[in-house]
């Protein structure tokens, strides 16, 4: 009679609620990954994110191994491979920390069956600080202007206090057999494409906390005037480690508050990841459709398949927006000021729909979630919740020359872009972005 912990997007051992239940249990825990590529509310995760996936399952395998607890790896449809790992080792019970996208649908039917044949399905919070429907408008309405979201929660009670990893964890008696992790593939051989992943990124639980220890100690005093500057290292580049639940966002919440430092400005950012998670609790397929029903009209150019490739390649001969997709593609991520130009220029000058952009990301970076991701393509087109208005184009050469005026950032990633023959003329693109707009504003 042993419980399961089925490990999502919670990677981790401290501040895992479903893992510190299941942990009660006398007859000891089966710990589960289940990569699930097949279930329609899933979306399956893009290249960058799997290589992630592949390092931080092995960090969570080392961590579980110290307490002898075999980490059980199963490939297949969730709801199929639950069941079949229930009747297996007779488990009565089955924990987890909760989703909030799309894959709630999945879990909600999962809750149902397991219910029905008497087996207790437990969820708990442990990704957001705020749950969303804990946030809501005076209407009762998810709130749709980030500045009176983020009031909002700063007047809701604190996010709770992170547990502690739980001090006795046992295995269950009857441990099921596990999939080999390498011949999930996660990390192809060839071409080993993500092979500077490696200089950039440790991934896993013990390098979040120490990633955000240093973050503290070092940085934060000046993030809020040289976060936009890409050069100077001064974000805590915790995003891929958040979106695999390495580090929970309430620790990050408490650990900072307590560093007494300025940390108001950076919890803010964690304010708009929130933002973003709330957005697509309430509208799953935010990553489908544009939720400014006006943008479902907008003339996007077709068979702009060049200019997309050179943009997805850096050889568009605009020197911020190539060392940023330069960067991505050799690590995995981008600086966000940076991600905000390429962005534009995409949508903007380039005049690509937002989704093309938004699968380019989702599959080349690490930190790619269901909930920033189209959130801020959408932010960035204009079609999105408080969005940046349309009309507000950034120019890729007033960006370079605002955040990157020592050419620090542009001469690492992409020297010879000066040299490139640009693909689209500035000025000529814009005037172009808000005809298009005007064509849908009524
Ligand atoms: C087009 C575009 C796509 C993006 N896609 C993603 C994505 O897939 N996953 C992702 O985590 N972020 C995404 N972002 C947001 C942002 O760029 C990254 O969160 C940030 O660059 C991560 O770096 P950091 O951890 O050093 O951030 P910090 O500045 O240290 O911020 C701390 C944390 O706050 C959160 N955060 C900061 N800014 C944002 C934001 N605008 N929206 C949501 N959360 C934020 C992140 O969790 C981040 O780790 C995207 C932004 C743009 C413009």
């Amino acid at each position: 009679m042993v419980a399961i912990t089925w490990f999502r997007d919670d990677l981790r051992l401290a501040d895992n609620a479903a893992l510190s239940a299941a942990a009660k249990d006398p007859d000891g825990i089966v710990a589960l990954y289940v990569l699930d590529d097949e279930t329609a509310e899933v979306r399956p995760l893009g290249s960058a994110a799997r290589w992630w996936l592949h390092e931080s399952l092995q960090q969570l395998e080392r961590s579980l191994a110290t307490y002898s607890i075999p980490l059980i790896l199963r490939r297949g449809p969730a709801e199929q491979v639950l069941t079949e790992v229930v009747s297996e080792v007779g488990a009565t019970a089955v924990h987890w920390n909760r989703r909030y996208g799309a894959a709630r649908a999945l879990d909600a039917r999962l809750k149902e069956s397991l219910t029905a044949r008497g087996i207790t399905a437990h969820s708990y919070p442990g990704n957001l600080l705020f749950e969303p429907w804990t946030v809501a408008n005076s209407s009762g309405d998810p709130y749709a202007v980030y500045s009176a979201f983020w009031r909002a929660c700063l007047s809701s009670p604190e996010p709770d206090h992170p547990l502690p990893i739980p001090t006795t964890l046992i295995p269950g008696g009857q441990q099921p057999y596990s999939e080999d992790l390498t011949a999930w593939n996660l990390q192809p051989v060839t071409p080993r494409w993500w092979n500077g992943f490696h200089d950039r990124w440790v991934p896993g639980e013990a390098k979040a906390l120490e990633k955000l220890t240093h973050f503290l100690e070092r940085a934060v005093t000046r993030y809020h005037e040289e976060r936009d500057f890409p050069a100077r290292s001064a974000t805590s580049e915790l995003s891929p480690h958040l979106r695999f639940g390495e580090i929970s966002p309430r620790t990050i919440w408490h650990i900072s508050r307590a560093a007494n430092q300025e940390v108001e400005v950076f919890l803010s950012e964690l304010g708009w990841r929130e933002f973003a998670w709330h957005t697509a609790y309430a509208f799953p397929d935010l990553h489908q459709r544009s939720l400014n029903q006006k943008y479902q009209d907008f003339p996007w150019r077709k068979g702009a398949g060049d200019e997309v490739q050179a943009w997805q390649r850096g050889n568009t001969g605009y020197g911020i927006v190539d060392a940023g997709m330069r960067e991505l593609w050799q690590t995995g991520f981008m600086h966000n000021r940076v991600r905000m130009v390429a962005a534009s220029f995409l949508t903007k000058n380039l005049l690509v729909d937002w989704r093309v952009g938004e699968e380019w990301f989702w599959d080349t970076l690490v930190d790619a979630d269901e909930a920033s991701n189209p959130f801020n393509w959408q932010w960035v087109a204009g079609c999105g919740r408080d969005a940046s208005p349309y009309f507000r184009i950034f120019n890729p050469q007033t960006q370079q020359k605002k955040f990157d005026h020592d050419g620090l950032y542009v001469n690492c990633w992409a020297p010879e872009s000066a040299n490139l023959e640009p693909v689209v003329d500035l000025s000529h693109s814009r005037s172009e972005a808000l005809a298009a707009y005007e064509s849908i504003r009524h």
